[in-house]
C-alpha cells in the first residue's frame, strides 16, 4: 500500500500475528469491528507509517459471495476508477487492498466518527429533543454539494440512507458531511443483490418510486428522493416512510413500501408522472396499485412544516414522483431555503446560536474480538487515541466517551473547492462499455437519462464553482 495502487496478496488473513499478515495489512494497527453492511464487514485501523501515525482508516472488507467466485476484475477497474474521486464532501478512498487467495476485497477509507443515523438515533432517544435548524441545514447542504459532484461524474449512488452519511468528529474537518458507499452499488449484483445473506436488512425506505415500481432505467433522480427522505428524518428524528420490506423473490414487489409513500403523497397519476404506465409494476399489479384511493395525508402535516414555507418547497421538490421533474442536486443547492437565516456552515454540528449547548455525539462502539475473518482475537484492547470508546463486546455495545466542546465559531467560512478529477486512460485499463466524460463507467445497460444529460452538457456542474452557499452574511466553521 501507499504507492497509490491495488495491492494484492497471495496469503489469506488468517490471523493476527503479524509475520502471517499480508503485507498492506502490516502498515495499519487493526483496532476492530466497527460496523457490519449488507455486503460486507467495517473495521478501524490506524495507520503506522510515521508521516501518518495514528490516523484512522475504516476498511471495509467484502464478503464472498455464497458462489465463492469473489469480486470480478471488471468490478475492481471500477473500484480503481473510484479512487480518482476527490471532493469534501465525499469519503476518500485511500487504498484498494485484494487478496487473491479467495478474491476477497478490502477498500480502506478516511473514518469518520459519525453517521446521520448514529445522530438521528442520539436526538430521537433524548426525547423531543429535535436537531437545530442550523445543523440539519449544514447536513442537508453538504451532502447536496458531495451529491452534485458525484452526479457530475455520472455516479449515481442509488443506496443513500442515514448510515450512508458520515460526519467527521473532531480534527480540521469537524461537523463535514462525507457521502460514503457511493459507487458501490455498480459492483453489487443489480439491483442491490447482497453478496450473502447474513440478515442484514436491506433498507427500502428511501428508495425511489420508480425503483419500487420496477424501473429498468434509473436516474440519478434516485438519489434525490432518497436525500427528500433524509431531510424530512432529520426534521422530525422518524424515518418517512416506513414499509415493511418483502422478502419472498430476489427482488419482490414492494407493495408496503409504495403504501406508505401514497398515503403521505397521495396517489401517483398519469397526468403528473406520464411515463408511470410504462412501469413494470405499474402494469401488473393493478388490483393493489391502481386499485386503491388514498386520502392524501399531506406531507406538510407529516413534517410538520408549513406548506408555504422554504424547506417544505424544496422538500416537496426532492419528493416529486416524476424522476424527470424532480429537483436535481444542483438546482437544490441554488434553493431559497439555503439563502435565509440560518445560513449553512462547514461545520454541522456547531451550535446553532451563541450560548447554546454543544451536543457531544457518542463515538462509534469498537467490538475488539473480532478481526476480517469475523472470529479471531485481534489484540489486547488499548486506548484509541481518535476518542472512540473502545468496548471488548458486540457491535452495538455502548462505548460513549466524553469529548471536548467544539470549537468557537469561526467567521469567513472557506469556499468548498472541489479538485477536478483525474482522467483515467481507459484503453489501458481494457474496458469497455459506455463512457462519460469524465472516464467514469456508466452502469451496464443504464442509457443517460434526460436528468443527467443537463449534466453532460455542463463543463463546470453548477452549484460546484459558485463555492459555498450564495450571498451570505456570516458563516460558521
Ligand atoms: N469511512 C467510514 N468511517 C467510519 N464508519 C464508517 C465508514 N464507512 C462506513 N462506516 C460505518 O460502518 C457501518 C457499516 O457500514 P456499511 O456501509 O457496511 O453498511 P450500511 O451502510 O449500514 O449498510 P449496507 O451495506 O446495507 O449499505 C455503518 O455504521 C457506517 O456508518
Amino acid at each position: 500500500m501507499g504507492d497509490g495502487n491495488a495491492t494484492t496478496n497471495n496469503r489469506s488473513v488468517s490471523n493476527s500475528n503479524n509475520n502471517e499478515k499480508p503485507e498492506w495489512l502490516q502498515q495499519y494497527n487493526l483496532i476492530g469491528k466497527i460496523g457490519e453492511g449488507t455486503y460486507g464487514l467495517v473495521f478501524l485501523a490506524k495507520t503506522k507509517s510515521p508521516a501518518n501515525r495514528g490516523k484512522s482508516i475504516a476498511i471495509k472488507k467484502f464478503k464472498q459471495s455464497k458462489d465463492g467466485d469473489g469480486v470480478s476484475p471488471t468490478a475492481i477497474r471500477e473500484i480503481m476508477l473510484l479512487r480518482e474521486i476527490s471532493h469534501e464532501n465525499v469519503v476518500k478512498l485511500v487504498n484498494v487492498h485484494i487478496n487473491h487467495a479467495d478474491m476477497s476485497l478490502y477498500l480502506a477509507f478516511d473514518y469518520a466518527e459519525h453517521d446521520l443515523y448514529e445522530i438521528i438515533r442520539h436526538h430521537r432517544d433524548k426525547g423531543s429533543h429535535c436537531i437545530n435548524q442550523y445543523t440539519v441545514k449544514s447536513l442537508l447542504w453538504q451532502l447536496l454539494n458531495g451529491l452534485n459532484y458525484l452526479h457530475s461524474n455520472w455516479i449515481i449512488h442509488r443506496d443513500l440512507k442515514p448510515s450512508n452519511i458520515l460526519v467527521m468528529g473532531e480534527g480540521d474537518e469537524h461537523g463535514v458531511v462525507k457521502i460514503a458507499d457511493f459507487g458501490l452499488a455498480r459492483i453489487y449484483q443489480a439491483p442491490l443483490k447482497p453478496l450473502s445473506d447474513n440478515g442484514v436488512v436491506v433498507t427500502i425506505w428511501y428508495r425511489a418510486p420508480e425503483l419500487l415500481l420496477g424501473a429498468k432505467h434509473y436516474t440519478s433522480a434516485v438519489d434525490m428522493w432518497a436525500v427528500g427522505c433524509i431531510f424530512a428524518e432529520l426534521l422530525t428524528l422518524k424515518p418517512l416512510f416506513q414499509g415493511a420490506e418483502a422478502k419472498s423473490t430476489p427482488n419482490p414487489f414492494q407493495l408496503d413500501q409504495l403504501d406508505k409513500i401514497f398515503k403521505v403523497l397521495g396517489h401517483p397519476t398519469l397526468e403528473k408522472w406520464p411515463t408511470l404506465a410504462n412501469l413494470p409494476h405499474w402494469q401488473s399489479d393493478l388490483q393493489h396499485i391502481q386499485g386503491h384511493k388514498y386520502e392524501n395525508t399531506g406531507l406538510h402535516n407529516v413534517v410538520h412544516l408549513s406548506p408555504k414555507s422554504a424547506p417544505y418547497d424544496l422538500l416537496s421538490k426532492m419528493l416529486e414522483y416524476d424522476p424527470r421533474k424532480r429537483i436535481t442536486a444542483a438546482q437544490a443547492l441554488e434553493h431559497e431555503y439555503f439563502r435565509i437565516e440560518p445560513l449553512p456552515g462547514r461545520n454541522a454540528l456547531v451550535p446553532s446560536q451563541p450560548g447554546e449547548k454543544v451536543i457531544n455525539y457518542p463515538t462509534r462502539p469498537v467490538d475488539t474480538n473480532t478481526d476480517f475473518e469475523g472470529t479471531t482475537s485481534l489484540q489486547p484492547p488499548q486506548p484509541v487515541s481518535s476518542g472512540n470508546a473502545v468496548s471488548g463486546g458486540m457491535p452495538g455495545g455502548h462505548g460513549v466517551a466524553n469529548r471536548s466542546a467544539s470549537r468557537p465559531m469561526q467567521i469567513g467560512m472557506p469556499r468548498m473547492q472541489p479538485q477536478v478529477m483525474a482522467t483515467y486512460n481507459m484503453a489501458q485499463a481494457g474496458m469497455g462499455g459506455a463512457m462519460n466524460p469524465a472516464g467514469i463507467p456508466m452502469p451496464r445497460g443504464v442509457a443517460a437519462q434526460p436528468h443527467q444529460q443537463q449534466h453532460l452538457r455542463r463543463k463546470d456542474p453548477p452549484g460546484m464553482g459558485s463555492g459555498y452557499p450564495p450571498q451570505q452574511k456570516s458563516r460558521r466553521q
